[in-house]
């Protein structure tokens, strides 16, 4: 039988980054994968799946130009799935090449095959061919992630009534689309189809959308779904799924609505892929949805030597998280100094618009007596955004009345994503509000919005208190020469010259 230092099962993000630590601390690590090629979720139905569907659709539809040319504009006409399907084909190849690369140059094996315990330390490998392998390690990393929830209440049937795996599979775009759930998946896809201009019914239980996220900015985003005509039916149950004659699917819901459409996109949570796993003969058991529970700080699970990362753990569910889960979980099993996660991470939602955000909401300001302020910018008043078109986005910063840090940063609009990864670094760096007064941005660029949001609160919360700012001035220069006295002498020298 094979002995390793660490055997890692599930190649997504989480057991990749921690597959690939491990190696480089020069660690004997395996790597199973029961799925065709490596990736796991996140590269083949999962994120970069829907975020290349995303850039397609935004592309075809010439979304991004309607601001200049109208609601009618359009770069293709006809959109097919073949259309979407292409590019698609296309990134997952290069993720894959990327991965199978890494794997290679740092030495980490990989076998295809499904993974169950035998014992606490020892793995039974079934491979496609029928065949058994048995490996052992000192440590097991499980990071086997999710898959769809499925109730059999519903007639999924792959071509009309669909989870978020077979949709990557459609074989044209459906005119109208009903998504049941709005979670991040179903409001992502959901928004996808409206731009490509299908007629959409989202349909939540939950009184409102996205209730984690920043209450202004998720009202904006509201108001710009409906905008566009997109149906929300919160606070409302789907009750029944029917096919119909013809081909359409009915949709009845609990207030007596029926909405028929071409489909239905089943997308109310996903479930960890732990069943097959034989968790008992290790010790370990799941909960309810099939997740396991872990130290959250080491990922170690209540048995020592098996840890678990990523979806599989529940919260944040994200592939960034994941990939850190991973990595940190690798360097506790092999005996590496870890370091546990960063408390604030950015949650980036790729919907139409999108939204981002890292630290505290508004909400959670006021449920912990924080007194605070907020400062907004419009990206319709930088230049970037009137360059580019855009009549609608907002960054929203909240900043401690007491110690004038920024505590939350949320942005809606094109480029959210990555836009708030600056306020996500002044956060995580403990910066305050100064920050943004005193620096000076890119200008045409929406990062000008920080200027204009950081502005906005100062102006609220007036000067900083001046013994304070005294005894903070920055020195940039090495030999130790303040900057405000070095910037004096430079203009007295430079007033001197022209004479
Ligand atoms: C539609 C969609 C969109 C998403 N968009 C984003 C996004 O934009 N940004 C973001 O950060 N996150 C996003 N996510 C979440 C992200 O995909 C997950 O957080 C991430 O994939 C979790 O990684 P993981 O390592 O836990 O496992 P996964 O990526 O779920 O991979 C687990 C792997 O384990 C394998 N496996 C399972 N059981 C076994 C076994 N017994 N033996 C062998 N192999 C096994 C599976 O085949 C799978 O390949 C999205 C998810 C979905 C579904
Ligand atoms: N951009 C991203 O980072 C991104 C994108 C997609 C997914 N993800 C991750 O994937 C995970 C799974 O996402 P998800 O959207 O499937 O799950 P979820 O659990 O977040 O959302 C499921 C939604 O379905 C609703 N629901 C439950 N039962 C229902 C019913 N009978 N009828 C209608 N609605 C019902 C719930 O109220 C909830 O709003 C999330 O935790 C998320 O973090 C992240």
């Amino acid at each position: 039988m094979h002995q390793y230092d660490l055997i890692v099962v599930g190649s997504g993000p989480a057991g990749r980054r921690a597959a690939i630590q491990a190696a480089k601390l020069d660690k004997k690590v395996l790597v199973v994968e029961q799925g065709r090629r490596v990736g796991g979720v996140s590269v083949h139905t999962g994120t970069i799946p829907s975020k290349t569907l995303r850039e397609t659709a935004l592309n075809l539809s010439g979304w991004r130009e309607r601001g200049f040319y109208g609601r009618s504009y359009r770069v293709k006409q006809e959109i097919s799935a073949e259309d979407l399907r292409r590019r698609l084909l296309i990134t997952l190849d290069h993720e894959v090449d990327v991965l199978e690369h890494q794997f290679a140059r740092n030495r980490v094996q990989h076998i295809r095959g499904k993974a169950s315990f035998v014992s606490k330390d020892t793995m039974q490998i079934a491979k496609d061919d029928d065949e058994i392998v048995q490996v052992s390690a000192k440590s097991i990393l499980l990071a086997v992630g999710t898959r769809p929830y499925r109730p059999t209440s519903i007639p999924f049937d792959g071509k009309t009534v669909l989870d978020s795996d077979e949709l990557l599979e459609v074989h044209s775009i459906p005119r109208s689309i009903v998504v049941i759930g709005a979670g991040v998946i179903g409001i992502e896809y959901a928004t996808i189809f409206s731009a490509l201009d299908a007629a959409v019914t989202v349909i939540d239980p939950k009184p409102a959308l996205l209730d984690f996220i920043d209450k202004e900015i998720v009202e904006d985003f509201t108001y710009q779904l409906r905008d566009r005509n997109m149906k929300l039916l919160l606070g409302q149950k789907a009750e029944k799924v029917e096919h119909l004659p013809g081909g359409k699917v009915c949709v009845s819901v609990d207030t007596g609505r029926k909405i028929i459409a071409d489909m239905v996109l089943y997308a109310a949570g996903r479930v960890g892929a732990t069943d097959t796993l034989n968790l008992p003969a290790a010790g370990l058991d799941a909960d309810s949805r099939g997740r396991l529970r872990v130290n959250p700080e080491t990922f170690e699970t209540s048995v020592p030597g098996i840890y678990a990362a990523g979806d599989v753990v529940g919260f944040p569910s994200l592939a960034s998280t994941s990939m850190e889960q991973g990595r940190i979980a690798a360097r506790v099993a092999v005996g590496a100094i870890a370091k546990e996660p960063q408390k604030y991470f950015p949650y980036g939602i790729y919907a139409v618009p999108e939204i981002s955000t890292c630290g505290l909401t508004e909400e959670e300001m006021k449920e912990r007596g924080i007194p605070y302020e907020c400062g907004i910018a419009r990206f319709r008043e930088t230049s970037r955004g009137h360059i580019m078109g855009l009549d609608s986005g907002l960054l929203k910063l909240i900043f401690s009345l007491k110690t004038r840090r920024l505590l939350g940063v949320h942005v809606v609009g094109e480029g959210a994503t990555e836009l708030v990864h600056i306020g996500q670094a002044v956060l995580n760096l403990k910066g305050t509000v100064e920050y943004f007064v005193e620096n000076t941005f890119n200008y045409p660029t929406l990062a000008e919005a920080y200027k204009i949001a950081g502005l906005d609160a100062w102006n609220r919360m007036g000067e900083k208190p001046r013994d304070e700012t005294s005894s903070e001035t920055v020195n940039l220069t090495d030999n130790a020469t303040p900057t405000t006295v070095e910037t004096k002498i430079t203009t007295e020298k430079k007033k001197a010259s022209l004479k």
